[in-house]
């Protein structure tokens, strides 16, 4: 059998212990299939990647797979995905590094398969390496209570849940989830369609779920705060990504949640987070947790220390950072995974370039990008 049908159970084990899983939001119940459970659907899936044995064999995750990783408020790095620039195959030394560079910076938690993870570029079995290769990383680094939350949007119930379980059993925490858009005209934002597509994934994963509203990314498809704190009753639906950058709809979905649900600002039991770094104050000041922004994989430290500074009552300190955070997300912004790749490549030496068909950079615009981030990356060695 091919490991990558549509079947929406990839084991029959997994079925099973999947089954007493649903409903459970992991970040309160601590539940987990057992180890031997989640290898077996991994082997299912993944084990044929050339990648895997050098990526994963020193730390299994025998060692790991009951740790319960809540999401805390903080800096969470969407963290982009190495490809080797002849062969395009996935660069897991690179990965791995990278992973640890940030766990190291003091991110609070990162994020495989976002859109700095080049998501669409990759298959499932690819996928699972790259999650799967980020744990190990975390873990022989001494992080082995790191989140990592994985990019999991598809165009169907059935495929998005299979990506939940592939993210699940390849050593991810939470899934990250976009409204499906190829049909967008018939699926209003508001619809009751988009509705019952959050609440059957969440019913089925085995992972929670966090809401990603990216509406540049899905046809202009963006979720109202009415829709947002709507899916939030749902015990497996436990945060949400803001990229449309609208810190009122922010504001509302905290205020909505905070009374709804007891929690402390540290482990929010819905968690809120801005959704690029140009507005990390912003977020903060509307009551947002923190960010989940492309921006820390080149400046991890400056988005850390920005909110210390909020934090620590220094408004004026961190609104002054937060002027540079935003001109330097204002490159990444532009031009996206091409500039950031550029912008690693440039200052930190490693980057390399997106899949086909995205175009690499000429020289003159790998110049552009690299000015683009001069000021931010000065910031980022100071601190
Ligand atoms: N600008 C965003 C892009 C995707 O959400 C980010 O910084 O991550």
């Amino acid at each position: 059998m091919s490991p990558h049908n549509d079947a929406p159970s990839p084991a029959g084990s997994f079925t099973q212990s999947f089954h007493s899983l649903s409903f459970r939001p992991m970040a309160s119940s601590g539940l987990r299939v057992s180890s031997s459970t989640a290898n077996s659907v991994y082997s299912d899936s993944a084990l044929n990647e050339s990648q895997y044995s050098s990526s994963y064999s020193s730390t299994s995750m025998d060692a790991d797979d009951h740790i319960t990783r809540p999401l805390e408020s903080g800096v969470y790095v969407p963290t982009v995905c190495f490809f080797d620039p002849v062969t395009e195959d996935l660069d897991t030394a690179t990965i791995a590094s990278h992973a640890v560079r940030l766990a190291k910076a003091g991110v609070t938690g990162l994020t495989t398969q976002g859109s700095n993870g080049e998501a669409v570029h990759l298959t499932h079995s690819e996928r699972q390496t790259v999650t799967a290769t980020t744990r190990s990383a975390l873990t022989s680094a001494g992080f082995p209570n790191m989140p990592i939350i994985v990019g999991c949007g598809a165009q169907s119930v059935r495929e998005t849940v299979q990506y939940c379980r592939e993210a699940y059993a390849a050593g991810g925490d939470y899934a990250l989830i976009l409204p499906p858009s190829y049909y967008a005209p018939l699926l209003a934002p508001a619809s009751a369609s988009i509705f019952e597509f959050f609440n059957s994934v969440a019913d089925q994963s085995p992972i929670p779920i966090v809401i990603y509203n990216y509406p540049g990314a899905v046809s202009g498809m963006d979720l109202s705060s009415d829709i947002i704190i709507q899916l939030s009753a749902h015990p497996n639906i436990v945060g949400v990504k803001l990229t449309c950058g609208n810190t009122g709809k922010l504001n509302r979905i905290v205020a909505a949640t905070k009374s709804a649900k007891p929690q402390s600002y540290n482990t929010p039991a819905f968690l809120v987070l801005g959704g690029s770094a140009d507005f990390t104050m912003q977020s903060l000041v509307g009551g947002g947790h923190g960010i989940l922004a492309g921006l820390a994989n080149i400046a991890p430290k400056s988005c850390i220390e920005l909110i210390r500074l909020y934090k620590a009552g220094k408004l004026a300190e961190a609104q002054a950072m937060q002027e540079i955070v935003a001109r330097g997300d204002w490159a990444a912004i532009q031009g996206g995974i091409i500039s950031t790749k550029a912008g690693m490549e440039s200052w930190l030496g490693y980057g390399g370039f997106a899949r086909s068909p995205l175009p690499r950079p000429t020289s003159d615009e790998s110049s552009k990008w690299k000015e683009g981030f001069r000021e931010l990356v000065a910031l980022e060695k100071s601190l």
